[in-house]
Parts: C-alpha cells; sequence; structure tokens
C-alpha cells in the first residue's frame, strides 16, 4: 500500500470508530423517530419522482431503519430488490422482495434474500433499479461515503458500469442517514462509489459530487 492509501485508509478506521461510536449513542426512541421522518421523505420523493423500481438494504446494528420505507413501497407497488453478500468473492447479488418472509440471516447476520436455485438462473435478467438507498457510517455533502470497509456497494457500482448498457438510465444513489452521521469530509480512494443525493431527517440534499 502507498503511504498516501495507508493514510486514507487509517483517517477511514478512525472516523468508522468514532461514527459506531456515536450512532449506538443514540437511544431507541430516537433511531426511531429519525428513521420514519428519513423514510417518510424517501417515500415522498419516490412518490413526486414516479420510482417504480428500488434497490434497499434491511438495516442492523444502530443503522437507520429502513423498514418503514420498504414496508410502504411494498404497499405502493414498487418493485423492492435487495442484496445478498457473497464474502469471499466481495459481491453483492441482487434480488426481488415481496415480504419479510423472503428474508433469512446472512452473512453479518443481515437479513436477507432467500436465494432459491431457480432465483439463480435468473439473476442476469434483473434489470437496473432507478434507485439505490445506501447505508453508511458518514457521509459528505459532496456525495462521500464511508461503510463497514469491505467495498460491497463499490464493486457494485463497479460491476454495473462495467455490465454498462448505454441506453438504460443509471441509477441514482441516495445515502440514507441520521443528520449526525454528516461529516465535513469523508476521505475518499478513487474505487470509492459517490452519492447523487443524501437524506436525513433533516431533508433531501443533493451532492456536488466530488467537488
Ligand atoms: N444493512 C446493511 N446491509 C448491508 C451493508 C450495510 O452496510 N448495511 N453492506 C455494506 O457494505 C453489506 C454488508 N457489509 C458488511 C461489511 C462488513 C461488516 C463487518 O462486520 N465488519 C467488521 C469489520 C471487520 C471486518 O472487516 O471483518 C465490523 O464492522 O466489525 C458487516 C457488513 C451488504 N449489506
Ligand atoms: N471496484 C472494486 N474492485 C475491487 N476491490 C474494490 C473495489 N472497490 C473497493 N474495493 C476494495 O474494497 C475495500 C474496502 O474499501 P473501502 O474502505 O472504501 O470500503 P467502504 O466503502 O467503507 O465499505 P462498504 O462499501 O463495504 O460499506 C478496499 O480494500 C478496496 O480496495
Amino acid at each position: 500500500m502507498s503511504s498516501k492509501k495507508s493514510e486514507i485508509s487509517k483517517v477511514k478506521q478512525q472516523l468508522r470508530t468514532e461514527k459506531t461510536i456515536a450512532r449506538n449513542e443514540l437511544s431507541s426512541d430516537q433511531r426511531s423517530k429519525l428513521s420514519s421522518e428519513v423514510c417518510h421523505y424517501a417515500l415522498e420523493w419516490l412518490e413526486t419522482k414516479g420510482i417504480t423500481s428500488l434497490m434497499a438494504y434491511v438495516s442492523f446494528r444502530s443503522e437507520l431503519d429502513t423498514r418503514p420505507l420498504i414496508t410502504q413501497a411494498w404497499k405502493d407497488q414498487r418493485k423492492v430488490l435487495l442484496p445478498r453478500v457473497i464474502p469471499a468473492s466481495g459481491e453483492m447479488s441482487i434480488h426481488a422482495v415481496n415480504a419479510w418472509s423472503d428474508l433469512e440471516p446472512g452473512a453479518y447476520g443481515i437479513q436477507e434474500p432467500i436465494v432459491s436455485s431457480r432465483d439463480l438462473l435468473e439473476i442476469e435478467e434483473i434489470k437496473l433499479p432507478a434507485v439505490v438507498f445506501v447505508p453508511g457510517l458518514a457521509f459528505d455533502l459532496q456525495g462521500g461515503r464511508l461503510g463497514y470497509g469491505r467495498g460491497y456497494y463499490d464493486r457494485l457500482r463497479a460491476s454495473w458500469e462495467k455490465a454498462g448498457d448505454v441506453s438504460a438510465q443509471p441509477p441514482i444513489w441516495i445515502g440514507l442517514a441520521y443528520g449526525m452521521q454528516l461529516v465535513p469530509r469523508v476521505p475518499m480512494d478513487e474505487h470509492d462509489a459517490l452519492m447523487d443525493m443524501l437524506i436525513t431527517e433533516n431533508g433531501i440534499v443533493h451532492c456536488r459530487k466530488g467537488e
């Protein structure tokens, strides 16, 4: 690792520790109040934009709780895709999910889609969602994001770019976070995927990407 790279990864690790502690300090009442506000903004935005397909994540640890968003998206007849991690390769497979009963605890104890052999054959047919809601430990207004350090979302984005259907509209990447997760600057590596928007309990921000 070059010295610049190792410096960035050291700063990222410090920020991960700091933000994990701060997020864990929110009470469960605060977390559910803030989460429902963020989900409300996200749902309003989906409605305004007429978005019919989205990729979400099922929260774990003290993450912003996306359950209200997913439940309402199903009620609104939107297509909901959820990821399943493949720890050995660092990739994620993406699956359409229609109910909580379609999930089981996967790697890291996160609720993930139950995959049948039929689904595996159909994976290639899944079209890109219009929107990707992204988890994270910290975000900045330039679109920077810090995750748990395994690069799953960065790799997902790179794989979509590589598969690149030029006629397809690229998905809009939206970080979901508590306001306390916003920082002035997340240290970024070249491979890090930038967010287009952020939604916190204070509302929606459009990121000035990488400026
Ligand atoms: N709810 C949710 N689902 C998600 C993500 C996420 O951030 N949130 N991911 C977003 O990528 C992927 C899972 N990524 C993860 C990456 C690392 C660890 C983890 O436990 N890391 C250790 C650090 C040491 C290690 O690397 O083993 C830790 O935090 O203690 C957990 C999940 C896919 N699904
Ligand atoms: N497109 C890619 N191809 C291969 N490796 C990648 C790619 N993107 C990121 N990585 C690797 O993933 C690791 C984690 O990167 P980083 O520290 O930026 O993770 P993160 O964005 O915080 O985590 P996550 O996306 O899991 O929440 C790094 O070792 C990086 O080299």
